[in-house]
This record gives structure tokens, C-alpha cells and sequence, in this order.
């Protein structure tokens, strides 16, 4: 893999470059570009890397990785375009942005992998997309995976689907975050302190999460278990269904889905 360029370090750069750094990549292969001052010190200082410029970045790379904004990537490759390499991998990680769009943007025949990663990958237990460019070589695409084999689970799409990824599991954490959120304030609402119904509300999280995984039974099995006739849970699930909340998560997630899209002219 050589060395590995990080082209924006923001939250996700952050993200990928520590978790590159637990699953044992030496810092001395790592280096990262940052537009902010104070953020490139900010990292260097905590993890060792170099910052450098984007072209010296580019210069020094084999296999750069963007990490910017949608909004921000086609300035970027517009700088970095003559320093790509025949050999070099790139794998773009912003939202809606097409393996064409970056190809085109780049010299001919250059290898483009796009990745929507999300941010467990913090804590080691990311879930992360992956689909080919046109120029991409099966060891290339390898070397994209265990890129992001480092941080959590990797899983390769066909590209169309990458919008669907997109609204799924990159905007995915958000919507958890959300209904956790909305559950602490039902229990301050019952009578509880904020922090021990965060507590119960994030292992309640955590479990089932972990029953869905270990016992790979069906979430709707899972919630027959909880429901007993004229109980509690059928009382409020009554609510949910009433208020419309599955489909709103599938409005939701449509909504997402194309704005990654829409993005890809950003
Ligand atoms: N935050 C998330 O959960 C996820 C984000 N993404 C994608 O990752 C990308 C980055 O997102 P975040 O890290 O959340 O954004 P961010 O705003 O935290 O980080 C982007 C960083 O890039 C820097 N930057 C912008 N232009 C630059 C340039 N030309 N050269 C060097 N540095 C530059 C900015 O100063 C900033 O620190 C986006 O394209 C987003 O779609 C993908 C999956 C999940
Ligand atoms: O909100 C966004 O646009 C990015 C992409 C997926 C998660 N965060």
C-alpha cells in the first residue's frame, strides 16, 4: 500500500487516519493535507503524521485518499490532477461524488475507487461500501478494501447502488443517534435523570444490537420476542405505527438517498 495520502482532515479523515494507525500502519507511511492550519498542527501533534501540501501530497502518495467535502472535491483533483500517477490508487470517499466524475477530472486510465464509509469506524466497528472505478485492477480494489478493513466491516456495491449506501449506512449512525436522543428525553419526560436514562437507553441500544448480530434471527422475530398480547410494548408500538414512523424513516431515507445524488454535481 506504500504511502497513504489523507486529503482532508476533518471527522472522517480523523476517523480513517487513527484507525489506519491502530491496525498497526506506521505513521512515517502516513501523511495528511488539511486546509485549516490549526487542525493539520492539531493532528500532527496528536498522531505523529506529516502534513504537507496537496501537490507534495500527491508527489509522495501511493494511494491518496480524498477526504473533503462534495463540495470541495473537483478543486482538489483540479490541484492534484498532474501529480496522480499510472500507479497510484485513488479512493474517494464523498458523499454522491461517481468514480467518473473523479476519473474524468484526473489523466487517462486512472485507478478510482469510491467508498462510503461511516463513522463507527471510530470505535473499530465501521460498514463500509466499495465499488470500482473503470481503470480499478483486482489487487487495486483489494488494497481499497483493506484500507478500510482497518476501521470495521467492508462489503463491495455495484456503484448504483452507492446513493442507497449513502442514506443507509453513512447517514445511518445520525438516525440512531436521533431515536436515542428521542428516548432519553421520553425518559426525562417519565420521571428519570438525564444520565441514568442515557445509560439504560444506550445498553438497551448495545444489546439489541448485539442480539441481531449474534443470534442472526429476523428484527421482526426479535420484537415478537418483547411483545406480549395486551402488553406494554404492543401499547407503544400501537403509538409508532399511528404516528406514522416507518414510513417516515423510508421518506427519510429516499430523501437522502437523492441528495447523495443530487450531489454528485456538486
Ligand atoms: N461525516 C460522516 O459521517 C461521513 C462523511 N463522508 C464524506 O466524507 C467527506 C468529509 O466529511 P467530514 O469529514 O464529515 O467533513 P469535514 O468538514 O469534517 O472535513 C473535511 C475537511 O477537509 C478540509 N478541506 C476542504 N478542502 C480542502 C482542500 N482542498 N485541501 C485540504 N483540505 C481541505 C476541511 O478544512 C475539513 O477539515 C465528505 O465528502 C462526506 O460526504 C462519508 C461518510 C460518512
Ligand atoms: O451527511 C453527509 O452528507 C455525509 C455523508 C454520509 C454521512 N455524512
Amino acid at each position: 500500500m506504500g504511502t497513504v495520502a489523507i486529503f482532508g482532515a476533518g471527522v472522517m479523515g480523523e476517523t480513517l487516519l487513527s484507525g489506519l494507525l491502530r491496525g498497526g500502519r506506521s505513521a512515517d507511511d502516513l501523511v495528511i493535507t488539511e486546509r485549516r492550519a490549526e487542525r493539520a498542527a492539531e493532528l500532527t501533534e496528536k498522531y505523529g503524521v506529516r502534513a504537507l501540501e496537496n501537490v507534495e501530497a500527491a508527489k509522495v502518495a501511493d494511494t491518496l485518499v480524498l477526504v473533503v467535502k462534495p463540495q470541495d472535491i473537483r478543486g482538489l483533483l483540479a490541484e492534484i490532477r498532474d501529480h496522480v500517477a499510472q500507479d497510484n490508487l485513488v479512493v474517494c470517499i464523498a458523499a454522491g461524488i461517481t468514480t467518473g466524475t473523479v476519473e474524468t477530472a484526473l489523466a487517462d486510465g486512472r485507478a478510482v475507487v469510491r467508498v462510503m464509509p461511516n463513522t463507527p469506524a471510530l470505535v473499530d466497528q465501521g460498514m463500509a461500501a466499495v465499488s470500482a472505478g473503470r481503470h480499478v485492477s483486482p489487487a487495486q480494489l483489494e488494497e481499497a478494501k483493506a484500507l478500510l478493513a482497518a476501521t470495521g466491516k467492508v462489503a463491495e456495491v455495484p456503484e448504483y447502488l452507492q446513493d442507497a449506501v449513502t442514506a443507509i449506512s453513512g447517514s445511518g449512525p445520525a438516525y440512531i443517534f436521533y431515536v436515542v436522543e428521542a428516548m432519553i428525553e421520553a425518559g426525562v419526560v417519565l420521571g428519570m435523570p438525564r444520565t441514568m436514562a442515557t445509560e439504560l437507553v444506550v445498553q438497551t441500544l448495545y444489546g439489541a444490537a448485539t442480539m441481531m448480530r449474534e443470534t442472526g434471527q429476523h428484527p421482526t422475530v426479535l420484537r415478537e420476542q418483547v411483545t406480549s398480547p395486551g402488553g406494554t410494548t404492543a401499547a407503544a408500538l400501537r403509538e409508532l405505527d399511528d404516528h406514522k414512523v416507518r414510513a417516515a424513516f423510508i421518506t427519510a431515507m429516499e430523501a437522502a438517498a437523492k441528495r447523495s445524488a443530487e450531489l454528485s454535481g456538486a
